[in-house]
């Protein structure tokens, strides 16, 4: 039997006393992602590559019936109007969920469903996102401050980041405006077919 273990997370500097795993991405492993491409390398250049998020995370295994959960931190910041990122994913096994939960910062968890719709849920501290089984999942930093949030989802989900690039990125970009944010068309999104949704969605009940 497992045992019992307490992991303290650090709310605002991010990262969980336990953690198993840890990995961050700098802006150079998000080459291709943001819409600005001169923009992204003049900005890894300026700012001398920097990690824009990282994840320390309790990863029990990969089997059934476990938790994988832990802690993502994100720099604020843009690539030209976009908000700085995470990849983006959907659960290799599509139908696992994920809960977020925010302990500081403003962030948005952008979700596209398989055949191409968008929901964007704000999240701050004390805000508890559920990301539904079949929603590709990113998160945004739309702050001036670090976000951070607390996730959980099941040991045995996996990321499929190959949907994303298949799909020329996800419907919407979420782009700074004014004081505030706004959706803009991804105008190379490439939809999916629906052969392609109907594989996605097989064990859909
Ligand atoms: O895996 P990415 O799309 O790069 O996102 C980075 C992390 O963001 C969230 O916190 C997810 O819950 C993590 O599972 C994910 O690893
Ligand atoms: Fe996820």
């Amino acid at each position: 039997m497992r045992e019992p273990v307490a992991c303290l997370v650090d709310p605002y500097a991010g990262g969980m006393s336990g953690h198993t795993g840890r990995y961050e991405k700098r802006l150079s492993d998000l080459a291709g992602i943001y819409e600005n491409i001169q923009a992204h390398g003049a900005l890894v250049k300026s700012l001398n590559d920097p990690v824009v998020y990282n994840v320390e995370d309790f990863q029990p295994g990969s089997h059934a019936g476990d938790l994988n959960y832990g802690v993502t931190r994100m720099n604020p910041g843009r690539v030209d109007r976009e908000f700085f990122l995470t990849r983006g994913h959907i659960h290799a096994k599509a139908d696992r969920p994920e809960i977020y939960y925010g302990q500081s910062g403003r962030g948005l968890i952008q979700l596209e469903s398989p055949e191409g719709e968008t929901r964007i849920v704000e999240i701050t501290a004390q805000t508890i996102c559920y990301v539904p089984p079949y929603w590709i999942h990113r998160s945004i930093n739309i702050g001036e401050t670090d976000l951070v949030m607390v996730f959980a989802y099941p040991s045995d989900s996996g990321q499929d980041y190959s949907i994303i690039q298949k799909s020329n990125g996800m419907r919407h970009r979420v782009m700074s405006s004014g004081e505030g944010w706004e959706l803009v068309d991804n105008t190379s999104y490439n939809p999916r077919t629906g052969e392609e949704v109907a594989a996605l969605m097989k064990n859909y009940t």
